[in-house]
């Protein structure tokens, strides 16, 4: 199958800039994600491969066919693309089985091989028994299924899916990730997914772009997003919200602290820019550490999550798996791990 390709895509809405100079190789039969705030352009660029939008510049191919570029636009029912909305989009007076094969019928595709590929699409994602029943007596989470196996009885080479779980409650949303995982594991297609929610992309996507403001801002796995992300932004943006940037210089000059100095030195940090302390990275009840006031201490199922606030004013996040009273004073050390591109700076490293 093949892989997709933008080139410095850009789009322009009049004068504004929705997206600019954005470049992405995604191999074929690889899961992504588009991740980004609101307005970041997750979705233009969404439209740009389906077709929907040309871009103001660069070029998209899919294999070594060109889809769009200055001269050429491939329309949307020539991609051989499948597009899956959070609305679903559902016939209501259509059965399940005759909304999925509506794509065939649209081709022109009749007899047993018609009801074949229904077939394997509905059992595909696990609706083969409600096939006679209509939109309106599934679940949300049983649309959406019917959505993608709408999509995938086409057999596209690329799946194109737009905040697709938007629309459904938080305990329905982690079922259907599996059902995501599931069908692209089944279909082998390319799947790139647009989502704000960092949670269902890491869970979910192979690699992972992130866009702000139009840009793309680090293009990496899951793993080295959460890690080694490129800037404080980023850095806010992935995981726990609470990381412990320590700006400026060296840390220790202005955290009071033996053990955090030698962690420091430990972990080779030179001490230019701020660092990324994840919840995982802090140790509680350290001999010599830092002294920490517990603020808040949270259940959480698995462990308690702790609010910190160190001497100098900085707050910390931290897990136990014992409750601490809170008011209490601990010893923390950090393993401070990757130094950071300050807010202003631009992300360089992989
Ligand atoms: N047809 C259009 N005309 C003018 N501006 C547009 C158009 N479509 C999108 N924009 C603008 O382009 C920017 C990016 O929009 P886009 O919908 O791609 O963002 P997004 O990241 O998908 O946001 P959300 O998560 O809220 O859907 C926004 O500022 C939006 O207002």
């Amino acid at each position: 199958m093949a892989g997709l390709s933008l080139a410095g895509v850009g789009k322009r809405f009049g004068e504004h800039a929705a997206v600019s100079g954005l470049t992405l190789d995604v191999a074929a039969g690889e899961f992504v994600a588009l991740l980004g705030p609101s307005g970041c352009g997750k979705t233009t660029v969404l439209r740009m491969l389906a077709g929907f939008e040309q871009p103001s510049e660069g070029h998209i191919r899919l294999g070594g066919r060109t889809l769009s570029d200055a001269s050429r636009h491939v329309p949307p029912e020539e991609r051989n693309m499948g597009m899956v909305f959070q609305s679903y989009a559902l016939w209501p007076h259509m059965s399940v089985a005759d909304n999925v094969g509506y794509p065939l019928k649209l081709r022109g595709v009749g007899g047993s091989d018609y009801r074949r590929r229904v077939g394997e699409a509905l059992a595909m994602v696990e609706l083969a028994a409600l096939a006679e029943r209509r939109p309106q007596e599934l679940s949300g989470g049983q649309r959406q299924r019917v959505a993608l196996a709408r999509c995938l009885v086409a057999s596209p080479a690329v799946v194109l899916l737009d905040e697709p779980l938007a629309n459904l409650d938080r305990h329905l949303r982690a079922a259907m990730e599996e059902s995501f995982r599931a069908f692209h594991r089944r279909s082998g297609a390319t799947l790139v997914y647009v989502t704000h929610d960092q949670s269902e992309a890491m869970a979910l996507a192979d690699r992972i772009a992130v866009m702000r403001e139009g840009r793309l801002v680090q293009w990496s796995t899951p793993e080295t997003l959460y890690r080694q992300p490129h800037s404080e932004w980023l850095a806010g943006f992935i995981g726990q919200g609470s990381v412990l940037l320590l700006p400026g210089a060296v840390p220790g000059r202005w955290l009071e602290g033996d053990a955090l100095m030698a962690a420091a030195e430990e972990a080779g940090v030179q001490g230019r820019g701020p660092v990324l302390v994840r919840p995982e990275h802090v140790r509680l009840g350290e001999r010599g550490g830092l002294r920490a006031r517990v603020e808040r201490a949270v259940f959480r199922g698995e462990r308690y999550e702790l609010g910190l606030r160190l001497a100098d004013g900085s707050a910390l996040l931290a897990y136990s798996a014992r409750r601490l009273a809170e008011g209490s004073t601990i010893g923390v050390t950090l393993d401070l791990g990757w130094g950071l591109e300050p807010e202003a700076g631009t992300p360089g490293r992989r």
